[in-house]
């Protein structure tokens, strides 16, 4: 059999866009031998001779994450940035007492309701550092059966000397990274702040879009959520000749409560932000919206089962408050990539053309479809209130070479036949929900009339 592709020579293929798949066990080899990655694959010694690392993540099985560290690496200094607070935070500690070189960070919640979603790694080699920014927690199942989303950073080399401005990128990513971790305000992570500023970070492409908790107001009002994808793409996104009736795709794992109506903060509030266009002339109109939630049939028929439900955790409680909201749902499906039957755990959203052969823009991020990740204006629109920590990269075209829109295709064939396409974690044109038969999956409900995958119903509680 073919030995599978060494890390470097997939990373490599994977360029400029460096946007990954994690593998699913499961579905044919094609799919996972390329732009898919295991964790085991994102740390190994090909990308880099581990010094140190940090993870921030939102749930962590400390034993299972060590072993896919190479064993040489398992005694590095590990920083755990989380949210858990009293009682889970102890436990959490707990696991970790039998490894010396692991330290905690706790974010700090103010805000009721708000959770530390942020996926992101920071990797110390010995050359220089690296950032993957994804969407999968640090336990096993999250990287077993599902569709998660990686960006990998480009190896930013180590300067003469640290510098908060020196050695920054088109996109301003070291800032906005600098900006992100520094907004913790912990202690704990001032050592990595420092690592962050003594590296070169001018080659990367993507712009960071971060959410922190807090009511943001001036000019931190358009640092953070919706409000920065806004004026990011006011600044560097399509003209609006270009993307008139495009429409607006979001695609995640779980849903907030939206309010009543559309118009309260879904359409009036954050598909403004992301129908933004270049030079901020936003019609009045905006564009049509659509979103992919999986089906009650799209979680039955999955690798995992009903089980693979407990990862997307939409309640009948907040649902049956929202019906509006469902009109707008499309099914999970990706069958050129493969994972029509992996469910989604990757959060992204994108301006596709029409014809689904263009995007103007495409966001991979942690942030689900909620006013808790994204922010909800307050006070007349003088404050953006944010609840949780959250963290994606936006790939702009004009920072992928001279042009304004990206190709895209879900198609892996055609996706390896070629260099500039971006590859898309699921199908385009969407598949709409059937009539009179799909209900978007509800994990809080059981379901006995049909088996999943593994001949078993679903009674949840
Ligand atoms: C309340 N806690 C969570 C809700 C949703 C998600 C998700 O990503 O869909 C996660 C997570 O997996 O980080 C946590």
């Amino acid at each position: 059999i073919s030995k599978s592709r060494g890390v470097s020579e997939l990373y490599k293929h994977a360029q400029p866009f460096s946007f990954f798949l994690t593998k699913v066990a499961g579905i044919a080899d094609k799919y996972n031998s390329t732009l898919a990655l295991d964790i085991k694959d994102i740390l190994s010694a090909d990308m880099g001779n581990l010094v140190a690392s940090c993870q921030f993540n939102y749930m962590f099985d400390i034993p299972w994450l060590i072993q896919q560290y190479p064993k040489e690496f398992r005694s590095k200094p590990l920083l755990i940035v989380h949210g858990e607070q009293g009682p889970s935070k102890t436990e959490l500690e707990a696991e970790a007492i039998d490894y010396k070189n692991i330290r905690f960070c706790q974010a700090k919640l103010e805000m009721m309701y708000g959770t530390h979603h942020t996926k992101m790694m920071l990797l110390q080699y010995d050359t220089g550092m690296r950032v993957v920014i994804h969407t999968s927690n640090l336990i096993k199942q999250d990287w077993h059966q599902k569709t998660q989303g990686i960006w990998i950073s480009p190896l930013f080399p180590k300067m003469a000397k640290p510098s908060a401005t020196e050695g920054d990128s088109l996109t301003y990513f070291k800032k906005n990274l600098l900006e992100y971790v520094s907004a913790y305000k912990a202690y704990q992570l001032k050592d990595w702040i420092n690592n962050i500023s003594e590296h070169d970070m001018s080659a990367a492409r993507v712009v960071i879009i971060g959410s922190v908790p807090g009511r943001h107001t001036g000019d931190q009002m358009r640092s953070w959520g919706h409000l920065k994808l806004k004026r990011v793409l006011q600044q560097h996104g399509p003209s609006n000749t270009a993307v008139t009736k495009w429409p607006v795709i979001g695609q995640f794992s779980s849903v907030g409560s939206m309010g009543a109506n559309k118009e309260a903060w879904l359409c009036g509030e954050w598909l403004q932000s992301l129908s933004a266009v270049n030079g901020g002339t936003t019609l009045p109109s905006v564009p049509p919206l659509q979103l992919v939630f999986p089906t009650k049939d799209n979680v039955r028929c999955s690798l995992e089962g009903f089980p693979a439900g407990g990862s997307i955790p939409y309640s009948i409680n907040v649902a049956k408050k929202q019906m509006f909201l469902h009109d707008f749902f499309h099914q999970w499906r990706s069958e050129g990539q493969g994972r029509s039957r992996a469910m989604p755990h990757i959060k992204t959203y994108l301006r596709p053309s029409p014809d689904s052969q263009k995007t103007a823009w495409f966001l991979v991020t942690s942030a689900n479809l909620s006013k808790a990740a994204w922010g909800a204006l307050e006070k007349k629109g003088t404050q953006l209130m944010i609840r949780s920590y959250e963290i994606g990269v936006l790939f702009l075209p004009k920072f992928f070479g001279d042009k304004e829109l990206f190709d895209v295709s879900s198609n892996l064939e055609l996706l390896k036949s070629s260099t500039n396409v971006f590859p898309l974690p699921f199908d385009l044109p969407l598949t709409d929900y059937v009539k009179g038969k799909d209900r978007p999956w509800l994990w809080d409900i059981p379901y006995m009339d049909l088996p999943d995958t593994n001949g078993n119903i679903w009674c949840p509680r």
